[in-house]
């Protein structure tokens, strides 16, 4: 169904909101966000989960979100809440449904089941949440488990959480499960999206972090409050200068023609370079067609 290596959707930036916070909502339509989560699960306590429910739905099917990327993060599987979230967003018709601790391929097999069950569209794909070491260490199948599974986000908060772990700058305690996490994604082909920054004062901080998530593979970066989204969608779209590198890639390896192997800016251009070099221009030109930032 989606393959990151054939088809391209800008994740740079992707806000979690409380559905049961009305003026967030009303809020995100407005937010330069490439996708918006209506969080059920954490975000939103046990009284206010019917309620929360109702509004994430109606917000998904109010077409007034424009080009975002529209997520219903229902509860995982097992709590009191999770068969009604799976069928009012299913009914929503979102283009996907988040799911929160999936730890196993079989899981992901029930989840997709579920799905096609309360009759979700075709569209709508699933992205699993990996935040549990158990999760860590079974990445690739979970991510190839199904065509419908197009994306994983990483959850570093329950991952420190389980790990008695703490968030330090850097992420040194993180490495490993952020790691396997990408390694498991990428060899499936699918999308994978970072954690959150919970310091939303600390901008340099969450920069560094949005760099350091950038520079290890991640699409894109989710997030919890609207002031981090410029940061995001600057970080992970391709810079001018990575741009016109691709573009005189693409030129000298033109000129070059049937040699294998030519120079640009005194390095190295192999074919898995070109093959880089027009990923980033295809990042580029989907950003653009966005008509913003
Ligand atoms: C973190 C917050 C609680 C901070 O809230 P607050 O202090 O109210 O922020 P501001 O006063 O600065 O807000 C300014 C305006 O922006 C709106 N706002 C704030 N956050 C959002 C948002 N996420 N989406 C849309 N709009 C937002 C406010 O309503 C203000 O609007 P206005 O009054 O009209 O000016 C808060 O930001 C927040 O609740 N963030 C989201 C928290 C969340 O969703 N958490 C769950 C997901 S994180 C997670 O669990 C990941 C994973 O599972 C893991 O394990 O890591
Ligand atoms: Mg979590």
């Amino acid at each position: 169904m989606t393959d990151s290596r054939t088809t391209f959707r800008p994740r740079r930036s992707v806000l979690y909101m409380p559905s049961s916070n009305a003026r967030a909502l009303e809020k995100a339509k407005s937010i330069a966000c490439d996708g918006i989560i209506f969080d059920l699960e954490d975000a939103v306590a046990p009284d206010a989960k019917p309620e929360a429910r109702e509004s994430a739905c109606a917000a998904v099917s109010s077409g007034e979100y424009g080009r975002r990327e529209l997520v219903i993060r229902i509860n995982g599987i097992g709590t009191p809440w999770h068969d009604d979230d799976m069928a009012g967003a299913c009914a929503a018709g979102p283009d996907a449904i988040a799911v929160p601790k999936v730890n196993s391929a079989e899981e992901v097999r029930q989840l997709v089941a579920a799905m096609e069950k309360a009759g979700a569209p075709e569209r709508t794909t699933l992205w699993a949440m990996v935040e549990t070491p158990v999760a860590m260490l079974h990445c690739e199948e979970i991510a190839e488990a199904s065509p419908r599974l197009s994306v994983l986000v990483m959850g570093t908060n329950d991952l420190v959480k389980e790990l008695y772990a703490e968030h330090v700058p850097g992420r040194q305690p993180l490495l490993a499960g952020l790691g396997l996490a990408l390694l498991g994604a990428r060899a499936a082909g699918k999308a994978i999206l970072d954690g959150v920054y919970n310091d939303v004062k600390n901008v340099e901080g969450f920069l560094a972090e949005c760099e350091q998530g950038r520079q290890m593979g991640f699409d894109g970066k989710t997030l919890i409050h609207p002031g981090q989204v410029e940061g995001a969608n600057i970080a992970f779209r391709p810079s001018d200068a990575a741009v016109e590198d691709a573009r005189g890639i693409l030129d000298a390896w033109e000129q070059g023609k049937g040699t294998g192997v030519v120079t640009y800016n005194r390095k190295m251009i192999e074919n898995l370079h070109v093959e880089s070099a027009q990923r980033t221009l295809t990042m580029h030109d989907a950003i653009e067609a966005l008509g913003q930032d």
